[in-house]
């Protein structure tokens, strides 16, 4: 009788040996299908995580977001923070990072977020801890094969346990089992052409007085405050696996190119957090920013691969002077990421700090 924990009971050298094994082999799966989620289910992500000023750097630097209030302590004191803080796209993605083993490893669209607050700045050697609550579940009456959850996600420091950000996001999970619905339409366009403002404003310079003037032109005019930003970012295996690992991230979509041969794409995708911090990072280019504040109905319309080139695109939609310290005003602007055909990959609207001009 053979000896099956016999190194040498299989000859591995034979293909077509380890073919039949591997075809009879029960897969160990990772991750959760649609119909383990329950509305009102609360998890507790486990891998922990410690923000670093490495991690922070490493993210800043290949998405562009080269802003010295998160790597220098004279321009950090400058924005008043007490000590230099980690970049709250890097701090959002890694508390979203580490959800994923639980939430969406599984696969499937990450559709959305929205109500994102950041509540304190996070300091290098943090170490977070992620907690979650199903608040919606719901078939897609499109794709049969997905099912639709949104989850509200809370990141607290866990030595202290104090809040650091919070959101709720929305993905479609792939069912077990597809379930019986009418197909609907996929990806209706609605008839006739596009309204457009006759005039597109741009402001004159990166302080809040800016912004708040042109709109007020525009407002005047019939006009918009809308622009794009020159630079772009080709989309490299650094961005698309390298920096969504470095957050923890076990979405198979950033790293397993053979399993994502046969998805729509044809090939591993961008991180949602990376596409969206590279199109931030073009319009933080372009303004004088003094804090993030929230982020809100944010979406992901198409994905992004290997050799996409990520632009930005920003319309100004409001100014408050009155909201924040006495040196900004808040600016609520609505983002819009593009590759290189034009196709929107991302839209989300933000509320950040301007400052005033000095
Ligand atoms: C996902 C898409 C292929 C969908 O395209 P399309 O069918 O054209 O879009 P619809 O607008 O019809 O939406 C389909 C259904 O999804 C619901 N939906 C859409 N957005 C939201 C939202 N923000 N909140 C709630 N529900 C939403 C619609 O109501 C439709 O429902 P139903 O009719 O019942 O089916 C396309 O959008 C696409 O390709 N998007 C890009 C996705 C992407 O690339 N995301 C980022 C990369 S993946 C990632 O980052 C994974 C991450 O690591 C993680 O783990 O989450």
């Amino acid at each position: 009788m053979t000896d099956w924990t016999d190194p040498d009971a299989v000859d591995l050298s034979d293909g077509e040996t380890f073919d039949a094994l591997l075809d009879r082999a029960e897969t160990r799966e990772k991750g959760h299908f649609f119909e383990f989620f329950a509305e009102g289910d609360e998890l507790v992500h486990d891998p922990g995580l410690r923000l670093s000023q490495h991690g922070s750097e490493q993210w800043m630097g290949q998405t562009l977001n080269h802003d010295p209030a998160y790597w220098r302590a004279d321009a950090a004191r400058e924005r008043d923070y007490e000590d230099v803080p980690v970049h709250p796209d890097y701090l959002l993605a890694c508390v979203m990072g580490i959800t994923v083993e639980d939430l969406s490893e599984k696969g499937g669209y990450f559709l959305g977020r929205d109500d994102v607050q950041f509540h304190r700045p996070a300091t290098p050697g943090t170490l977070l801890a992620v907690t979650s609550t199903v608040v919606d579940t719901r078939t897609s009456s499109s794709r049969p094969k997905y099912g639709i959850v949104t989850w509200e996600t809370e990141g607290r420091d866990r030595e202290t346990g104090e809040t650091l950000v919070t959101y709720r996001r929305t993905n479609m999970i792939p069912r077990r089992e597809p379930a019986a619905t009418d197909g609907g339409a996929v990806g209706e366009q609605d008839a006739g052409g596009p309204t457009l403002p006759d005039t597109l404003l741009s402001p004159d310079g990166e302080h809040f007085a800016d912004f708040q003037r042109a709109l007020d032109t525009a407002r005047e005019e019939q006009a918009a405050v809308a622009y794009r930003h020159e630079r772009g970012r080709t989309m490299d295996d650094q961005l698309v696996a390298g920096l969504p690992l470095a957050t923890l991230n076990t979405a198979r979509q950033h790293h397993n190119r053979d399993e994502m041969a046969d998805s729509p794409s044809g090939d591993i995708v961008a991180y949602g957090d990376v596409t969206r911090s590279i199109a931030l990072a073009h319009a933080r280019s372009d303004e004088a920013t003094y804090r993030e504040h929230r982020f809100a109905d944010e979406r992901f319309h198409d994905f992004v691969t290997l050799g996409d080139t990520v632009y930005g695109f920003t319309r100004v939609l409001d100014c408050d002077p009155d909201a924040g310290p006495e040196r900004a005003g808040a600016v609520t602007f609505e983002h819009v990421a593009f590759n290189q055909e034009q196709t929107p990959v991302y839209s989300g609207r933000r509320t950040a700090l301007i400052q005033r001009d000095t």
